[in-house]
């Protein structure tokens, strides 16, 4: 669907979804991860800074963008106000990715425009059903999980495993990647159950060679 204000969303670029972790990277920085990994066959990028400072992250997204947000779409987790920043200094930045305790989507559609790209977390197949009843255009993706538990969300849901995943994207009406835990060996079983895509954090920064664990995650998933 074109979008007045922007570049149209395609679902397509779930495929392998990176979320990005500054301590998770080291010693490589988050740009050095993220060019590797879209080398490997990442499709979108989502930067997360949890403990980090509105400045650090608005400077940070500005060069991830600048390295590769001609190739893969840059979103901002949790941050409108980096992503508005963002788009001010000229950034090739895509959108924003919230979860269920963040500003509520619908303001953040209504800040971002529609031309943004704009994701919503579910942990269940109720917050998944929700999204059926916001304003049509309002969530593009949802990000589903946790499938298991992980060290990289301290604060996260109770872990769905395949099966819960399954429920909870059934009564999902956008198209949803797997997040949390998601290793190459899930692959396979994540997107026979519907997934469009995995989101994946320490599979990818954590490893040795990103480039090459983002392609062996491509090539898990028949892909
Ligand atoms: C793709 C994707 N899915 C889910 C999340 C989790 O978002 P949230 O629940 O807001 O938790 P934090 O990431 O903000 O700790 C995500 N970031 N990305
Ligand atoms: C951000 C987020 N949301 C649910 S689980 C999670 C962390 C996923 O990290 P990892 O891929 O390292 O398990
Ligand atoms: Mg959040």
């Amino acid at each position: 669907m074109s979008r007045a204000g922007g570049p149209s969303f395609d679902p397509r670029d779930l495929l392998l979804y990176h979320v990005t972790d500054s301590q998770l990277s080291l010693p490589r920085t988050v740009p050095e991860v993220v060019e590797a990994a879209v080398a490997g066959g990442t499709t979108m990028i989502q930067v997360r800074g949890k403990t980090m400072t509105g400045r650090q992250v608005l400077e940070l997204v500005c060069e991830v963008a600048r390295r590769v947000g001609d190739r893969v779409p840059i979103l901002v987790n949790d941050r409108v106000d980096v992503y508005l920043a963002a788009r001010e200094r000229g950034a090739q930045v895509a959108g924003v990715h919230v979860g269920q305790s963040d500003i509520p989507v619908a303001d953040v559609r209504a800040l971002c425009g529609p031309g943004a790209i704009v994701g919503l977390s579910s942990a269940s197949a109720e917050e998944s059903a929700a999204i059926a009843a916001l304003p049509a255009g309002t969530v593009d993706y949802a990000g589903i999980g946790p499938v298991h538990a992980t060290g990289t969300k301290p604060d996260h849901a109770q872990p769905l495993g395949v099966e819960g995943f399954r429920e909870a994207l059934e009564r999902c009406p956008v198209p949803a990647v797997a997040i949390g835990g998601v290793e190459v060996t899930d692959a396979r079983s994540l997107m026979k159950a519907g997934a469009r895509g995995l989101a994946v954090v320490s599979g990818i920064c954590a490893a040795e060679d990103p480039q090459r664990a983002a392609a062996n995650y491509r090539e898990a998933m028949g892909q």
